[in-house]
């Protein structure tokens, strides 16, 4: 027993929001073998709330850096983009591994160039999560052959609500009555107007095509209680088409169920030495 607990990985997570917390009480519930040490949010009543619902209660970093500074394995963002690239680069270099759920921030060439530069030097490996979406095992074994992707995000505009995107735009999202195409263009776009509800772009588009050859349109739908998510790739290899329609988080509707349950599968994976399924 004292062996396991030495083997187990410690974990530091950025961000006590939606994502983080499910994550947090699935270390705690003995889901993901591994242990939460630290935990850091800049809002610390939401570091607070989130301990106070832990068994095993870790300590709350006075800042970010000490989440990386102490002997943690791997770092859990599930913050922001700014979080990314302001801390990222740092919990490289301090030789932890680091799991990136705002993954949008990738989608700058010179923060990703960075972030890979120092995977390399430091030994160190960044988990994206597949996050709210399915297929990216398929779209990654087919980027050699892939000649043209699509996705196709359709959310109530109550889950888009403050995005970049109605800063610019003539349209509110409470004046909308029917279903209304927002966006058209490349993903790229997608990820700068709408930063906190299409990261999924930012991943099919590093999985695949890029960002700038993957194009993405942007549905609100009144009606529609779903996140929902297409994706229709075309190639040599033939066509694939995938649709997962989303339960939103019950705390942060941006936010898919699956995306919080992809990003434990993943932790659970990289904390384990068991099977894996999946390219
Ligand atoms: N990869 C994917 O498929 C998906 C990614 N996301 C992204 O994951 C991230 C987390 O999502 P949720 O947990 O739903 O968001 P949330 O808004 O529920 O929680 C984020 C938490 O991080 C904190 N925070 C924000 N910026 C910070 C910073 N710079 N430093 C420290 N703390 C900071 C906030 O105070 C908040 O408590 C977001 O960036 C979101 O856009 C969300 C869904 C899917
Ligand atoms: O959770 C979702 O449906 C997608 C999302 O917010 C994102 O990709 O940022």
């Amino acid at each position: 027993m004292f062996s396991i607990i030495i083997d187990m990985k410690k974990i530091g997570l950025l961000g006590c929001g939606a994502i983080g917390t499910q994550i947090a009480l699935a270390i705690d519930s003995g889901k993901i073998p591994a242990i939460l040490t630290h935990v850091y949010d800049f809002d610390r009543s939401k570091s607070e709330a989130l301990v106070s619902r832990l068994k095993k209660r870790p300590q709350i970093a006075e800042n970010p850096h000490m989440l990386s500074s102490n002997p943690v394995d791997i770092v859990v963002e599930a913050a922001s983009q700014d979080a990314v690239r302001n801390h990222a680069l740092s919990i490289l270099q301090n030789r932890r591994d680091l799991l990136i759920m705002s993954v949008g921030a990738l989608l700058d060439e010179s923060v990703l160039e960075i972030l890979l530069d120092a995977c390399r030097e430091f030994k160190r490996t960044i988990y994206l999560p597949s996050g709210a979406l399915a297929g990216l095992d398929a779209i990654r074994s087919v980027k050699e052959e892939l000649e043209s992707v699509l996705l196709v995000t359709t959310k109530n505009p109550k889950s888009l609500k403050g995005a970049r995107f109605f800063e610019v735009s003539k349209i509110d999202t409470d004046s909308i009555t029917t279903k209304t195409v927002l966006f058209e263009g490349s993903a790229k776009d997608a990820v700068n107007l709408f930063p906190a509800n299409i990261n999924v772009a930012a991943l099919l588009s590093l999985a695949g095509l890029g960002s700038h050859n993957t194009k993405v349109r942007i549905v609100a739908d009144p009606q529609t209680d779903k996140n929902t998510h297409q994706v229709i790739a075309q190639g040599k290899f033939g066509s694939i088409s995938i649709t997962v329609e989303n339960v939103p988080d019950s705390t942060n509707p941006k936010t898919s169920r699956l995306a919080t349950l992809s990003a434990v599968e993943c932790l659970r994976a990289a904390c384990s030495t068991d099977m894996r399924i999946g390219s």
